[in-house]
C-alpha cells in the first residue's frame, strides 16, 4: 500500500490537475466530489449503493458524531469505518463550520469554542486538540483542523484577527497529531474572508505547516457566485501544487467545473443530496424539478444520458408520484441519481484532463446549465 498522504499529479490541462491521493483505506482519484454523510450515513443510501456508483470517499462530521452517538462509543466499535461498514476513505470536518454557523449561544476564546448541543441544549467545549481527539476516535482518513469560518460580511478587522487565531489553532491541531505519527492525514483550512490580501496571509501562514493537504474555507457562506469564484481563483494557486487542494461546501455542477479549472482537487456539498429530497434533480440537460405537473404522464427516464439505477428503471411520472406522495423511495431514487450524476461528472472531468479536453467539457455543461 502506498504511504498515506502520498499525492501524485499525473496530468494537467490548464490549471486543472488529475491526481491520486493515497489513504489508509485506499487511493482517491482526483478531481473528486465527496458525498456528505454528516451522521455516518449519506442520507437514504447504503454503502452498497455508494460503492455501486463508485463513490471513493464520503464525509462525516465531528460536531454531529460527537454529540450523537458519541465519538468514544464509535471508537469502542472500532471507529467510523467499522461502525458504518464503509470501508473506503472517510474525511471528517472538524465542526468549525457547524459551531459557527449554528444559531444559539457560543462563546469563542483563544482556548476554543463553547457551544450548545442542537439535540438537548447541553453545553460543550471544543478546543483545537479536542476536535482532533474526536477525529482520532472516529478514525477518519482525513481530519480537518478546528477553524473559525467567519460569516459573510464580516469586516476586515474581525476577519484579520480571526485568521490569525485560526492559524494558531491549526498549529495546535498539528501538534496534537504530528505529521507521520499515524495513518490519518490532516488538512489545514485557509480563511481570510473576501479580502485577497488576508487570504494570501492565511495561505502563507498555513502552508508553512506540515499538513498533507490544504482546504479553502470561509466560502459558500451566502456570497454571490462571482465573489466565490474570485476567491477560489485567487487562493487555489497559493496552495502548494504538490498537495491536494480541497474547496469546502461547494457546490453546483458549474461550481465544481469552475473550481477544478482554478486548480482545486476535492469538493464536498450537501446540494445533490439535499436537493434530491426537495425534488430538484441534476441532469445532463440542466436542472429539473420532478414535482412539475408536466411530468405527470411523462414515461421518459429522468435523464436519457444517465446510466444510473433510477434512470434505467423508473419514469419521470413514477418519480413524480413518489415525490408527491412523500414516499420514502422518492428520497432514495432521487438521491441515488443526483449523487451518481455528480460522481459521473467528476469521472468525465478526470478523463477530460487526461486527454486535454477539459475546457470543452466545461463549456458543454455551461451551455446546458446556462441560467
Ligand atoms: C451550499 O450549501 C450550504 O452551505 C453549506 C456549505 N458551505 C460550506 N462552507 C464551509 C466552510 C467551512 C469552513 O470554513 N471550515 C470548515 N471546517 N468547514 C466548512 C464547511 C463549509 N460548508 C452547506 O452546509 C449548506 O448549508
Ligand atoms: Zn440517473
Amino acid at each position: 500500500m502506498t504511504k498515506p498522504g502520498t499525492f501524485v499529479v499525473h496530468a494537467t490541462d490548464g490549471n486543472a490537475r488529475r491526481g491520486t491521493l493515497s489513504t489508509a483505506h485506499g487511493d482517491i482519484q482526483t478531481p473528486i466530489f465527496m458525498p456528505v454523510g454528516t451522521q455516518g450515513t449519506v442520507k437514504s443510501l447504503s454503502p452498497q449503493d455508494l460503492e455501486e456508483m463508485n463513490a471513493q470517499i464520503i464525509l462525516g462530521n465531528t460536531y454531529h458524531l460527537y454529540l450523537r452517538p458519541g465519538d468514544e462509543l464509535v471508537a469502542r466499535r472500532g471507529g467510523l469505518h467499522k461502525f458504518s461498514n464503509w470501508n473506503r476513505p472517510i474525511l471528517t470536518d472538524s465542526g468549525g463550520f457547524q459551531v459557527f454557523s449554528l444559531k444559539g449561544i457560543r462563546k469563542l476564546s483563544e482556548e476554543g469554542v463553547e457551544f450548545r448541543s442542537y439535540i438537548d441544549g447541553s453545553k460543550h467545549f471544543f478546543s483545537p486538540e479536542k476536535a482532533i481527539e474526536i477525529q482520532m476516535n472516529l478514525g477518519s482518513d482525513i481530519m480537518m483542523v478546528l477553524d473559525e469560518c467567519v460569516g459573510y460580511g464580516a469586516d476586515r478587522g474581525y476577519t484579520e484577527k480571526s485568521l490569525e487565531m485560526t492559524t494558531r489553532w491549526a498549529k495546535r491541531c498539528r501538534e496534537r497529531y504530528p505529521a507521520g505519527s499515524g495513518d490519518q492525514l490532516m488538512f489545514g483550512i485557509v480563511q481570510g474572508g473576501f479580502f485577497k490580501d488576508l487570504r494570501t496571509r492565511s495561505a502563507e501562514q498555513l502552508c508553512s505547516l506540515p499538513f498533507e493537504g490544504f482546504a479553502i474555507g470561509g466560502l459558500s457562506v451566502g456570497e454571490s457566485i462571482p465573489e466565490m469564484y474570485e476567491q477560489v481563483h485567487h487562493t487555489a494557486p497559493l496552495l502548494p501544487a504538490e498537495k491536494p487542494r480541497y474547496l469546502m461546501g461547494v457546490g453546483t455542477p458549474l461550481d465544481l467545473l469552475e473550481a477544478v479549472s482554478a486548480g482545486v482537487d476535492m469538493l464536498d456539498c450537501v446540494l445533490p443530496s439535499r436537493n434530491a429530497r426537495n425534488g430538484t434533480l441534476f441532469t445532463s440537460q440542466g436542472k429539473i424539478n420532478i414535482k412539475k405537473a408536466a411530468y405527470k404522464e411523462d414515461d421518459s427516464p429522468l435523464d436519457p444520458n444517465c446510466n444510473c439505477y433510477t434512470c434505467r428503471n423508473f419514469s419521470k411520472a413514477y418519480l413524480r408520484h413518489l415525490y408527491m406522495s412523500k414516499e420514502l423511495l422518492s428520497y432514495r431514487l432521487n438521491t441515488y441519481h443526483n449523487l451518481y450524476f455528480y460522481l459521473d461528472l467528476m469521472q468525465q472531468v478526470r478523463d477530460s484532463i487526461e486527454n486535454g479536453t477539459f475546457a470543452q467539457l466545461k463549456a458543454r455543461y455551461e451551455d446546458a446549465y446556462a441560467a
